[in-house]
């Protein structure tokens, strides 16, 4: 039987007769495949990564593990449709902690309709994309009581700017990969990862005499709908969200006073969660 993810964070949701993604109690996550040019050019993507032999397996990890196409009964009720069959990167976890962030100061590209380029112009400028390379497109985070969870709504997330994000789940964890992703986007040239996402997860361990704190974070990437072929020239747009991601990160890590929870929101903002604790969280 297939359910709504409890913990999706951005992105087309199967909820009120939308289409949106599914998942399975086997740890498979169900992406429909958009009717337009996007849910080929995701299969597309899926397919040659897949079979790409030149990706290394270090890299690979990065990436959902892809089981295929299958036909199954879309969360719309318009019957059975094609979807992508993904690994569940949340599968496994109970209260996972999740941010998803839209890499590139700009996610248009030159292949794309005027329509969807006009689309993401405005929604560069209006958000930190232009002014940061990266922005934030969602997030959850689990506080340390049992049933405290941040989730806010997406107008709230939208209206984050540089001074106002706040990076749950820094350290050594999350560093360290991203820059082993730097890594490879400094010689890839097959991809152009357009409008793609990272999603930095990691499990919330609720504080007790023995217990605390967070496990080990992953970081994955997400969202190929608008992936182009590299044509031998570097990712320079995700090239420099990256580091401008890894940057913010580091300087977050070397200077936590400056960004404490009360700098991430908006006096409209303060009766959400988080509290302090829980922004401090360390991975
Ligand atoms: O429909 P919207 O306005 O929520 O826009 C979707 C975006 O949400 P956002 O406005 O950034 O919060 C959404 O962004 P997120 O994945 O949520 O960051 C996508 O950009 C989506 O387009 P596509 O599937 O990548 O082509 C966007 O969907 P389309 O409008 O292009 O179908
Ligand atoms: N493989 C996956 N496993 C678990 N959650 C996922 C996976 N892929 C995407 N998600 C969740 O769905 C959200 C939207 O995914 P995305 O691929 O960007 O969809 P869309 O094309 O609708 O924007 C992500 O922010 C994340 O919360």
């Amino acid at each position: 039987m297939l359910k709504v993810p409890e913990h999706q964070v951005a992105g087309h949701q199967a909820l009120d007769g939308h289409l949106g993604p599914l998942i399975d109690d086997s740890g498979r996550f169900y992406k429909p495949l958009q009717s337009d040019e996007r849910g080929s050019k995701e299969m597309s993507f899926y397919t040659s990564f897949s079979s790409n032999t030149r990706i290394p397996e270090h890299i690979r990890r990065f990436f959902p593990v892809f089981h295929g196409t299958q036909l199954v009964e879309a969360s719309d009720g318009s019957g059975r449709k094609p979807h992508l069959v993904l690994e569940d990167i949340t599968s496994g976890h109970s209260k996972p902690c999740v941010m998803d962030i839209k890499i590139g100061s700009r996610t248009w590209y030159p292949q794309a309709s005027e329509d969807y380029i006009q689309r993401c112009f405005k929604k560069d400028r209006e958000t930190s994309s232009l002014s940061l390379g990266f922005r934030v497109s969602g997030l959850q985070v689990y506080g340390n009581k049992e049933s405290e969870v941040w989730k806010p709504e997406r107008k709230v997330v939208k209206r984050v700017t540089g001074d106002k994000v706040s990076v749950y789940g820094g350290s050594t964890g999350i560093l360290a990969q991203l820059l082993e992703l730097k890594a490879w986007f400094e010689d890839q040239t097959t991809y152009h990862f357009n409008s793609c996402s990272v999603l930095m997860l990691y499990e919330k361990k609720l504080l007790g005499p023995k217990e605390g704190g967070s496990t080990a974070a992953e970081v994955k990437l997400v969202d190929f709908a608008h992936v182009t072929e590299g044509n031998g020239v570097i990712d320079h747009n995700f090239l420099g969200g990256l580091c401008s991601l890894i940057k913010f990160i580091s300087e977050i890590l070397t200077n936590p006073d400056e960004h404490s929870p009360r700098t991430c929101l908006q006096d409209s903002d303060k009766n959400d969660f988080p509290t302090e604790n829980g922004a401090a969280e360390s991975n």
